[in-house]
């Protein structure tokens, strides 16, 4: 080995863990390390690049092409006259890639204390990490790392797969055209929102699901009626398994075999969406003496600290939630265990919420129905309609409804799933109570709503729960 670099931290990922430094690190000999993520290897990490950030960006621009779909029942004919993908494509990653290209060139040029390492990392020991970088491999050691480095899509093994174009939500929404068939394999979050996404900006989609019903997770109600809606709008297969795939032409054949025998799909583009896989194996983590949790994710306790005294991490790679907002509040624990370590802080996992920004939106927080029943939990529920409010009424709105779930006696709220418009902006309410230990009747009672706006959504269903 050659001359090794010694560091105080050493930071693996510019995801979440790009935002750690501040400016209470100056004092700090810091290197990050960074391989360089989606089609142009960007700085930054998943969310900005290929996740969250850019797919909302697409989700909105889906919600207008959609509006003569919602405009007609309102006495509103309006008409899709063109889609111009690559001016949509140019937009949203005009914005993203030059944040992207800014923050890298900070990290790298803004301050003497912190050196940015471009390269693929993996662990040659404890504490210590080599780095491939175009200069060549530098092995690097530091007091503390903070192992920051996310997950990948996960490619299924499937015969032929290997011999066809298959793409990823890294490089989907680069395309250079819009296909006209789109085939997505995969009902969880990242299926369900491109497949609004690509379907409104004309796309005809059809979407493979192994089990019975797309977003199973959800809670069950939620779950079937966004299967139902699904259906009507793509070529929804479900309970099908994909035996192999093969070129067809341009594009590619899968063979599938579902309840009804053996039958083929045909497509322009293949898109991939069946989960993330931890990049722990990758970082060959245990060589860095880290013990490894369910699903090869690193083992972290309330504190982020991972088996080796020294070494956090956070995010994708380590949570039990592949979630941005997760992922923000472990890097804010990890920030303040590097900088007060004799006053550490834990993790709080106790109300996290989701939302899938689908067509419609759907937003959950707290325990399914399945869940409550499965746990033996005394519990109530109440559905509220969409279409039950007076703005629902302005909306036309038919299949949408909010769910809560509370325990009968207290009046403690337990979950709350919400299907239709503004889901995840109708929920944050629900989160605050949950959170902070306001009950129903409270809630319901103890401060106005505004009239006659969505949030009336939320407090008939809590005015609606048949508690003691
Ligand atoms: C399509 C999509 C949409 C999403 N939408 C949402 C959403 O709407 N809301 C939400 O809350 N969450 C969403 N997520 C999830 C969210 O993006 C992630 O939870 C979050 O970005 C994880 O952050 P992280 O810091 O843990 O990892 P990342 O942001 O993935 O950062 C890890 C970094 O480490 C680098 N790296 C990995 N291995 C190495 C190595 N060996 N050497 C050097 N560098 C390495 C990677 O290149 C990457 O830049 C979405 C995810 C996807 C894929
Ligand atoms: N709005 C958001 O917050 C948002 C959006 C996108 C992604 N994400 C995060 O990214 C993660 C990954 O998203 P995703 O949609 O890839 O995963 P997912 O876990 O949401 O859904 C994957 C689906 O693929 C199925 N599946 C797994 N293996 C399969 C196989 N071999 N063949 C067919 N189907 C298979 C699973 O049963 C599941 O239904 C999510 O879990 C979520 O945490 C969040």
């Amino acid at each position: 080995m050659g001359s090794v670099r010694h560091f105080d931290l050493v930071i693996i990922g510019s995801g979440s863990g790009n935002s750690i430094l501040d400016d209470r690190f100056d004092g700090w000999n810091v290197a990050i390390v960074e391989k360089g993520i989606g089609p142009n290897d960007a700085f930054g990490g998943t969310c900005l690049n290929v996740g969250c950030i850019p797919t909302k960006m697409f989700v909105h621009t889906a919600d207008t092409a959609s509006a003569p779909g919602t405009g007609t029942k309102l006495g509103v004919d309006l008409q899709l006259e063109s889609v111009r993908w690559s001016d949509i494509r140019d937009r949203i990653f005009g914005r993203i890639d030059s944040i992207s290209s800014g923050g890298e060139k900070f990290r790298a040029e803004g301050k003497d204390n912190i050196t940015l390492l471009q390269g693929n990392a993996h662990f040659t020991g404890v504490k210590q990490l080599t780095v491939h970088t175009d200069e060549g491999e530098e092995t690097i050691t530091a007091d503390r790392f903070v192992v920051a480095a996310g997950g990948r899509p996960t490619i299924p093994d499937i015969p032929g797969l290997d011999q066809v174009r298959v793409h990823t939500s890294d490089d989907v929404m680069r395309m250079a055209e819009l296909p006209e068939r789109m085939v997505i394999l995969g009902t969880g979050f990242i299926g369900a929102e491109f497949a609004h996404v690509f379907s409104a900006l004309g796309v005809e989609v059809t979407m493979i699901g192994r089990s019975g019903q797309a977003l199973r997770a959800e809670d069950e109600d939620v779950s079937a009626r966004f299967t139902e809606l699904a259906a009507d709008r793509w070529d929804l297969r479900l309970n099908r398994a994909v035996a192999a795939a093969e070129p067809a032409g341009d594009g590619v054949r899968l063979h599938l075999e579902g309840p009804d025998g053996a039958e083929t799909i045909e497509a322009d583009e293949l898109l991939v969406a069946i989960g993330r896989t931890p990049n722990s194996d990758l970082l060959d983590v245990a060589a860095g003496g880290l013990k490894s949790a369910v699903g090869g994710k690193i083992a972290v306790d309330a504190q982020q600290r991972t088996s080796v005294e020294g070494v956090w991490a956070l995010g994708d790679i380590s949570s039990d939630y592949e979630l941005k907002h997760v992922a923000n509040h472990e890097t804010r624990v990890v920030q303040h265990n590097l900088l007060n370590p004799d006053s550490p802080v834990e993790s709080d996992h106790l109300v996290v919420p989701h939302a899938v920004f689908s067509s419609p939106q759907i937003a959950a927080v707290g325990l399914t129905e399945q869940q409550a029943r499965e746990r033996g939990i005394n519990y109530v529920t109440k559905i509220q309609d969409y279409g039950a409010i007076a703005y629902g009424w302005a909306m036309e709105d038919t299949t949408g409804f909010a769910k809560l779930l509370a325990d009968p006696d207290t009046g403690r709220i337990l979950g709350a799933h919400i299907i239709g418009p503004q889901a995840p902006t109708l929920l944050q309410p629900i989160i605050q109570a949950m959170q902070f230990g306001l009950d129903a009747r409270t809630m319901a009672h103890g401060q106005y709503w505004i009239h006659p706006a969505m949030p009336e959504l939320i407090e008939n269903a809590l005015l609606g729960l048949p508690l003691n």
